[in-house]
């Protein structure tokens, strides 16, 4: 995890984003200290996804600068790809409605086994889905519990937040130092969001920096307000 006493997680000064022949996003100024969370929000293609993946070392900015922990981007951008986890972003690592839970897991698992030994026993899962889950029961601390995970359900029956969770449960099993939610409002009841933002609340408070979106932001416990950047984008167009 990162120092929040450190260097700050994301330093963007100017940053910048054209592409198919328009500004996409341009001069964003961020300093992100670790274990606090960045809020981009803005209307529909206001670029909050293309910022997002930009920080995560995915897209590559046409102007300014970026460090995100101590990395140049774009020169660095696998090591930040490394240390800095999507949880789903729908058209770029979107889950398979045909798998299951525990299959998931088990893949995504896989994925971060050595090359020679790439298999993973049903011990070894069961065990990443209790770790996971207790990071999970700490949203209890908030007055909410995230939903608990059955390691048989496919990924086409889980409910939009069980959906949101899982991705988010995957995202954390490379024990990244930053966390990348994209769209949190796509959650249309207004109690799982409210769920949802609490859960990001407790992995903040793990030492976790995380990187999320919406477009309306009122469903956010601001009350405790200490390690909150809100980013206002909007449309360029
Ligand atoms: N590489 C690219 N080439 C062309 N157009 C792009 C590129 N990246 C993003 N755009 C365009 O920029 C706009 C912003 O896209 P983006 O998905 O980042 O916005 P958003 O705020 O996340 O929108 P939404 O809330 O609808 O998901 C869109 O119109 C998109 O088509």
């Amino acid at each position: 995890m990162s120092d929040p006493a450190g260097p700050p997680v994301v330093r963007a000064q100017g940053l910048t984003l054209e592409a198919g022949g328009r500004t996409v996003f341009s001069g964003v100024d961020l300093d992100v200290p670790a274990g606090t969370t960045l809020v981009v929000r803005g209307q529909a293609s206001a670029g909050k996804t293309s910022l997002l993946l930009t920080l995560a070392g995915r897209m590559k900015p046409t102007g300014g600068s970026l460090t995100v922990l101590g990395e140049r981007l774009p020169e660095k951008a696998a090591r930040v790809r490394r240390r800095v986890a999507l949880a789903e972003v729908r058209g770029v690592n979107e889950l398979e409605d045909a798998l299951t839970v525990e299959q998931h897991i088990a893949e995504r698992l896989v994925l971060h086994r050595p090359w020679h030994r790439p298999w993973v026993s049903g011990d070894q899962v069961a065990q990443q889905l209790e770790r996971v889950q207790s990071v999970l029961d700490r949203t209890a601390r908030h007055g909410v519990q995230a939903p608990p995970l059955r390691p048989r359900e496919f990924v086409s029956d889980l409910q939009p937040l069980e959906r949101m969770t899982l991705g988010v449960v995957l995202a954390l099993i490379g024990r990244p130092d930053v966390l990348v939610v994209d769209d949190v409002d796509s959650l249309r009841r207004s109690e799982d969001r409210r769920r949802a933002w609490s859960s990001l609340t407790a992995l903040q408070e793990t030492g976790l920096t995380v990187l999320a979106s919406c477009s309306d932001s009122s469903d956010i416990p601001w009350h405790s307000a200490d390690g909150r950047i809100l980013l206002d984008l909007q449309d360029e167009q």
